[in-house]
């Protein structure tokens, strides 16, 4: 019987351990602690077992796997009957040793000698949820049997118990599942401090170290090495740059609002598909004219055509929908007829007078009368609005072939930003250019996600690793922190198209593009001062996502407007100065919003239009352009 504490000690320990692969990253990312051995227990749970009736060959393949990743570990082992006080008295013991982590298998399912779980709940002093749900979770992608599970997990003081299936199959599998966190629990159970601040700094560390150094700050740039572009010049960079990543999908026709078709809509069967009564009333033949009428029959919508034919004297009762029974042409509303005589009990019609002479084909909606079979429905880059969906469903389609939106990922930078609700130190504000970006997007139905701040290499790379449009906001000016240019350049090999653009706000707008695992990928450095940030974004990034999908309205629309104040511009620069418009006497009026400082955010409330002029006074009182970019007029 092996039943004996069996102590294995393994001297040949790296003591380097593997914390765990981060499956989002591109390239697995391996964080490595440096620790002393880990003390494993392996308790097999189960009556058969512990009799011998079977051999335990879950604890050996799960020592075996232990030993793989945690190759130094050393391990006490046993097997134990499905009884609560034997299990109990084994897990405190081996908790008294110094057992870093027990892994029991068995015993965790619904048979009545089931009870690892309740032994291990009333041993432990905190549960760990969440290592029960992590197996739960990836193992019901394995089996539906895992929703059977009720596998408790928990520390009992420096002590990780985690109860695993008994089938040594799933109990490696639900390990495998869970090892990643191991090491690092273990060092925070035995509080040590440095393990886990290695740690936590190594699980946010890029996989490869930036080459973009801060060290030699005198030799920086005091000139900008980008020539400054007009606006018109860096969109038709970005137009052309982009044009090769035109992509079509095919997509649920109910998730396709907003979409553009990539596909003209052909209708393959008629609508209506049978000749259908346009009126609550009956079905005549038109030449038996008004008169006494017998009621045959009723048909209402869904229901199957009435095949008998209808004969000379008698009518149909009939609703707005259903199908003309056969031998009828024409229906009369029942506003145009008389009750003459119910049946007995007095709720049937039994005989009516048809008051208003019919003619041929009245109320009847022909076959294809709205749409002809095989006829074109819907146009190739029509945008879906509701009706269109509406067609789609009416159709019967069920996919829709448009042109491929873009995943969008959104990064902020800079050391100063904390998120609304967190409290600010002082020299730190709340970063407010993730939220008017992705805000912005989605006013224009475009999904976005938040990606972080780009901080490091490696917060940009998993951006380029998940989406197809990376766009970050800040550290694309002169100074010394101002990085994202060459981390691009000389991190991501990445082609800068343009780095300056010849307007205000926005003048450090960064436009680039990159091979990123072997996928062409779009990069906006957008500026970091909020109404910079938000501006470029109108005037740059949305018409680039609709031309990407080939909407024809891509460009916003420019409209002559009158001012009846002249807007200052101080600098040479063009101003895309904020203003709302207002009609009166059949007339565009445009009212600056006040303040155009780049970073007065509210500059941009309450403004559907950019007014602009190239020349330095921006507009004079007098007619000027303004760029309408209100979608509720544009979609
Ligand atoms: N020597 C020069 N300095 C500056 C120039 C220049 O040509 N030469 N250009 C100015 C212009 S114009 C702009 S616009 C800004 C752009 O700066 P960056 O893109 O480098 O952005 P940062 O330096 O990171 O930040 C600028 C400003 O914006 C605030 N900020 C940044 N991110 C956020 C955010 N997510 N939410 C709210 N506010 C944010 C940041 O705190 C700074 O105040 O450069 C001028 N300088
Ligand atoms: O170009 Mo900056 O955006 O003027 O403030
Ligand atoms: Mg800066």
């Amino acid at each position: 019987m092996d039943v004996e504490t069996e102590r294995e000690l393994d001297n040949a320990s790296p003591t380097y351990l593997c914390v765990g692969w981060n499956p989002k990253m591109v390239r697995p990312t391996a964080y490595f602690i440096k620790m002393d051995t880990i003390k494993f227990g392996i308790l097999t749970v189960s009556d058969t077992c512990f009799n011998q009736v079977k051999e335990d060959t879950s604890g050996p393949k799960l020592q075996e796997e232990v030993k793989k990743y945690f190759p130094g570990s050393t391990f006490y082992k046993k097997t134990v009957p499905d009884e609560v006080i034997t299990i109990k008295e084994t897990l405190k013991s081996w908790a008294t040793y110094g057992c870093d982590i027990i892994l029991t298998t068995g015993g965790t399912g619904l048979s009545p000698r089931d009870v690892t779980p309740e032994a291990t709940r009333a041993v432990i002093d905190r549960e760990v949820p969440g290592i029960s749900a992590a197996m739960i979770t990836r193992s019901l992608a394995v089996t539906d049997l895992a929703m059977l599970s009720r596998a408790v997990c928990g520390t009992r003081g420096k002590t990780l118990i985690v109860n695993l299936p008994g089938s040594a199959k799933a109990a490696v599998e639900c390990f495998g599942f869970i090892k990643s966190c191991i090491p690092h629990a273990v060092a925070l159970l035995s509080d040590k401090k440095e393990l886990v601040a290695n740690l936590h700094q190594q699980v946010q560390a890029t996989t490869a170290e930036s080459k973009v150094k801060l060290e030699n700050i005198a030799n920086r740039n005091r000139e900008s090495p980008y020539p400054m572009l007009a606006v018109e010049d860096a969109i038709k960079i970005i137009l052309d740059e982009c044009q090769r990543s035109l992509e079509v999908d095919i997509i649920p026709f109910d998730k396709s609002m907003y979409r553009i078709l990539a596909q003209d809509v052909y209708a393959s069967a008629p609508v209506p598909p049978f000749p259908a009564s346009i009126k609550d009333g009956y079905a005549v033949r038109a030449h038996d004219g008004v008169g006494e009428k017998l009621v045959r029959n009723v048909v209402a919508a869904g229901d199957k055509p009435c095949e008998e034919e209808l004969k000379e004297g008698e009518v149909i009762r009939i609703s707005t929908g259903a199908p003309i029974p056969a031998g009828a042409d024409a229906v009369v509303q029942v506003e145009n007829t008389t009750l003459l005589k119910t049946s007995v009990d007095g709720y049937q019609e039994e005989y009516i007078s048809i008051d208003v002479a019919p003619t041929e084909g009245q109320d009847i909606r022909a076959i294809g009368s709205d749409v002809e079979e095989n006829s074109l429905v819907l146009h190739k880059y029509d945008k879906i609005l509701p009706a269109h969906l509406g067609v789609l469903a009416m159709l019967g389609k069920t996919e829709v072939k448009v042109f491929k939106r873009k995943s969008i990922g959104i990064l902020s930078t800079g050391n100063e930003l904390k998120q609304p609700g967190e409290p600010l130190k002082p020299g730190q504000i709340c970063d407010s250019n993730k939220y008017t970006l992705m805000s912005l997007l989605k006013r224009y139905s475009y999904d976005s996600m938040d990606c972080g701040t780009a901080k490091r290499r490696a917060a940009l790379e998993k951006a380029f690793s998940s989406h197809d449009i990376v766009i970050t906001t800040g550290g694309v000016s002169m100074g010394e922190h101002d990085l994202i240019k060459q981390v691009l350049e000389q991190d991501f090999d990445a082609l800068i198209h343009f780095g300056r653009v010849n307007m205000k706000p926005g003048k450090p707008t960064t436009f680039a593009t990159l091979s990123y695992g072997g996928k062409f990928k779009i990069f906006f450095g957008l500026p970091g001062n909020p109404v910079s940030c938000g501006v470029t974004c109108i005037l740059f990034v949305l018409p680039v996502l609709r031309y990407l999908e080939r909407s024809k309205s891509y460009k916003f629309p420019v409209v002559e407007v009158s001012m009846n104040k002249p807007l200052v511009n101080n600098e040479d620069r063009p101003e895309y100065h904020r203003v709302s418009i207002f009609n009166q006497s059949g007339r565009l009026w445009a009212t600056s919003t006040g303040n155009q400082t780049s970073s007065r955010l509210n500059s941009l409330c309450g403004c559907e239009w950019l007014n602009y002029s190239t020349e330095k006074t921006a507009c004079r009182r007098g007619l000027s352009d303004a760029i309408l970019f209100d979608e509720i007029l544009n979609l």
